[in-house]
């Protein structure tokens, strides 16, 4: 196994877990959106209002095209999932873990956070009509789903751990 990637909506802890996951596992973790961040040297939302968001699902495709890093976690963008291509890359070069989070949730936690530009810009309704769409290819990203609903971070910390480790020795 390569690399271990969380994908997932926004909010559902692939930031938060890939923190504590790297921790646990003492390898490197990559938060996508950080690296863009760091590689454009612009925020998201100015990313969008700038260049507009297909300009930014291109910025992750060639991020994850080009990413060279082996042994290591790598927190997804919450729309990084609905590409095939991206799909295909993140299946065939590591494990794929989806953090599946109910949405009202979801909503709790990022319906004030003004860093996700789709959320400023759309309502509760649209954001849950979006997270329905998209469900389906977060399932068809990943090889395990992560249902994360009362549990703790560390409790889901430690199931991605065994999930890792069990995988690790087939
Ligand atoms: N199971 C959980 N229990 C308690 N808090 C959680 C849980 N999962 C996530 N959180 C909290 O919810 C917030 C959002 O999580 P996080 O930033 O990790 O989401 P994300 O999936 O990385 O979102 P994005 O796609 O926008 O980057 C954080 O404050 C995180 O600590
Ligand atoms: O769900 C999305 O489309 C996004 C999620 C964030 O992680 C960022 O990648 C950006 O705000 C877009
Ligand atoms: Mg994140």
């Amino acid at each position: 196994m390569k690399r271990i990637y969380l994908v997932g909506f926004m909010g559902c802890g692939k930031s938060a877990v890939g923190r504590r996951l790297s921790f646990l596992l003492k390898i490197p973790f990559y938060d996508m959106d950080k690296e863009i961040v760091r590689q454009t040297g612009m925020a998201i939302p100015e990313i969008f209002a700038q260049f507009g968001e297909e300009h930014f699902r291109d910025l992750e495709t060639e991020f994850l095209k080009n990413f060279s890093h082996d042994n290591c976690i790598v927190s997804t963008g919450g729309g990084v999932s609905m590409r095939e291509e991206n799909r295909k890359i993140m299946r065939a070069t590591g494990l794929v873990l989806f953090l599946d989070a109910p949405f009202r949730e979801i909503w709790r936690r990022i319906h004030k956070d003004p860093n996700r530009p789709i959320v400023r810009n759309s309502s509760r309704e649209e954001i849950e009509a979006m997270f329905k769409k998209r469900y389906r290819f977060y399932k068809e990203a990943a090889h395990i789903t992560i249902r994360t609903e009362f549990r703790t971070l560390r409790q889901i910390t430690q199931y991605a751990a065994f999930q890792v480790n069990r995988l690790k020795g087939e």
